[in-house]
C-alpha cells in the first residue's frame, strides 16, 4: 500500500510541555486506525496537524509523498484530500441539507459558483445519491440542518464528509457524547465508509470499541508510545497508557 500521510518528527510546543513531542508515523492507503490515549495526551492536536490547521514548529509532513505545501493554492489541494468529521459536526444549521452538502465542494468550486450555490442549490443529483449511500430520505435535501433529528445530523455530517471526496478520512472522538446505540452505529458506518482505498484515522476515548480497526496508536503526554497492528494489542499496553488518569 502507498503512503498517504507521513508525520516525521513533528513536535507542537506548548505552555509547559510539547502537544506533540517528536511524533513520526505514516498512514498507508486503506488503513482504519485508532488514536487513543488520556484526555489531553495530545489527540487532537494530532489531527489539526493531520489536517493542515495547525503547523508544527518541528518536524515535516507529507502528502502523497510530497512536503506539505506551505499555504496558497497547492495547500488547499492537499487539504482539500482529506476531510474531517468533528464532534460537533460543524453543519449550518440555518441553511438545508444540500446546501450543508454542497459545502464540501466549495474548495474546488471556486466563488461564483459556491455564490450560485446559496441561491439555488447546485448538484441535486449527486447530493441524492450521497443520502441514499447513507440510508437517508432524498426529501431531506430542501430541509434546514435545525430541523433534523441527532442521528440525521450525523449522517448528514458522513455524507458531506463523502461529497468532498476525501482519500483520508479523520475523525477526531466523533462518539464521545453519543449513547452506546448511536456509538456503535456511527463508528459502523464510519469503518463501512473508509473502504479501501480510503484510509481512516480516528481519535477514541473508549477502547471497547475497537472491533475492526486494523491499526492502534497510543499517544501519552504529547508522545507515541504504541504504533501497532490491532491484533497485537496487549489489556497490559492499554492499562498503561491510561495508567493514572481519571477514570482508568
Ligand atoms: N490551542 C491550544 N494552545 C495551547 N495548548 C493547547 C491548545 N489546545 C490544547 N492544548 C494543550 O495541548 C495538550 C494536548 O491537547 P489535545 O486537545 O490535543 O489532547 P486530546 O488528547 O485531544 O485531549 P481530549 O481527549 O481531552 O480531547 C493539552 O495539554 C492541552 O491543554
Amino acid at each position: 500500500m502507498s503512503a498517504l500521510l507521513k508525520l516525521q518528527d513533528i513536535t507542537v510546543k506548548g505552555r509547559s510541555q510539547p502537544r506533540l513531542d517528536r511524533v513520526s508515523l505514516q498512514v498507508d492507503a486503506g488503513e482504519r486506525i485508532a488514536l487513543l490515549g488520556p484526555s489531553g495526551a495530545g489527540k487532537s492536536t494530532l489531527l489539526a496537524v493531520a489536517n493542515g490547521l495547525l503547523t508544527p514548529q518541528q518536524g515535516r509532513v507529507f502528502w502523497q509523498g510530497e512536503a506539505r505545501a506551505r499555504s496558497g493554492r497547492a495547500r488547499r489541494r492537499q487539504q482539500a484530500r482529506i476531510g474531517t468529521l468533528w464532534q460537533d459536526l460543524r453543519l449550518i444549521e440555518e441553511l438545508t441539507v444540500q446546501q450543508n452538502l454542497n459545502a464540501a465542494r466549495l474548495a474546488v468550486w471556486g466563488w461564483p459558483r459556491a455564490l450560485l450555490n446559496l441561491l439555488m442549490p447546485l448538484e441535486t443529483k449527486a447530493c441524492t445519491t450521497m443520502l441514499q449511500r447513507l440510508d437517508l430520505d432524498p426529501a431531506l435535501l430542501n430541509q434546514p440542518v435545525s430541523a433534523l433529528s441527532g442521528g440525521q445530523r450525523q449522517r448528514v455530517a458522513l455524507a458531506r464528509l463523502l461529497r468532498q471526496e476525501p482519500e483520508l478520512l479523520l475523525a477526531d472522538e466523533p462518539v464521545a457524547s453519543l449513547d452506546p446505540r448511536l456509538a456503535g452505529e456511527l463508528l459502523t458506518l464510519l469503518l463501512e465508509l473508509a473502504n479501501p482505498p480510503r484510509a481512516l484515522l480516528l481519535s477514541l476515548h473508549r477502547p471497547d470499541l475497537l472491533a475492526g480497526f486494523d491499526r492502534v496508536l497510543g499517544l501519552r503526554a504529547g508522545r507515541l508510545v504504541f504504533d501497532q497492528p490491532m491484533a497485537s494489542l496487549e489489556p497490559g499496553q492499554l492499562e498503561e497508557l491510561y495508567a493514572g488518569t481519571p477514570g482508568a
